[in-house]
């Protein structure tokens, strides 16, 4: 199976039906009030309507409001949540784990510390730490640092990546000389493929998934 690719920040439904059409496998929707790309449920609802079941539909959060999780999930079929809250209590982790969807563990990570690993998440998305903000801030890490430690859940790789990039950045975590690199299981971008904030572009998506699908043919 190929390498997961998500497109993160949507908030047009030109732009949801061009992820699509690039062979993106998920879009991200974010519903975290810290975010320039935050969408209501309403726009979402209109987002995600032309889409087919195939594509899958992330919900992003940063805040522990557990009726609005509900409500968005219910309402708008989503597939998988993304949280970028940071640390968990116990009771958080089983709350996140009890909305009938899997969730994804979003971590800002600091390049050493071992990755957290919540009970009931999935899988853990892995970006740097940036004081520009909880997400799509654009910025890259040194993403090398990632083969220092144990990934005590599949990773999705995130935080700065660009068509321009991503070749580079998987070669710095999995290469044929570094087998380990093959429990990656995805990519996520959301700046490197916009005109603006919010506004996606669709040459650009397409080529960061045709530069994704050509790396991965190369491993
Ligand atoms: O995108 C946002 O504005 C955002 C705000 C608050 C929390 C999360 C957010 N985005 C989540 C994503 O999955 C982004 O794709 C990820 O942070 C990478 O973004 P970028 O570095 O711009 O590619």
């Amino acid at each position: 199976m190929g390498l997961w690719i998500k497109i993160c920040g949507i908030t047009r439904p030109e732009d949801a039906i061009a992820v699509e059409r690039s062979g993106a496998d998920a879009l991200g929707l974010i519903f975290s009030s810290r975010s320039s790309r935050t969408v209501s449920p309403e726009r979402a609802a209109l987002i995600v309507a032309p889409l087919s079941e195939h594509l899958e539909k992330v919900a992003v959060f940063t805040e522990p409001d557990w009726d609005r999780i509900e409500e968005v999930v219910e309402r708008l079929g989503i597939d998988l949540i993304q949280w970028h809250g940071g640390p968990l209590s116990r009771d958080e982790d089983a709350k996140l784990g009890s909305f009938g969807v899997p969730w994804m563990h979003a971590i800002r990570w600091d390049g050493r510390s071992p990755l957290e690993t919540p009970h009931t998440a999935l899988r853990l998305l892995v970006e740097g730490r940036s004081a520009k903000g909880w997400g799509g801030t654009g910025e890259g890490w040194s993403y090398g640092a990632l083969r220092e430690v144990e990934w005590p859940l599949p990773v999705v790789l995130s935080g700065g990546l660009s068509p321009e990039g991503v070749a580079i950045a998987l070669n710095s975590i999995c290469s044929p000389g570094n087998p380990d690199g093959r429990r990656l299981f995805g990519v996520d971008v959301s700046s490197g493929v916009e005109s603006r904030p919010g506004v996606k572009d669709e040459i650009r998506m397409n080529t960061f998934v045709k530069n994704v699908r050509e790396w991965e043919a190369l491993l």
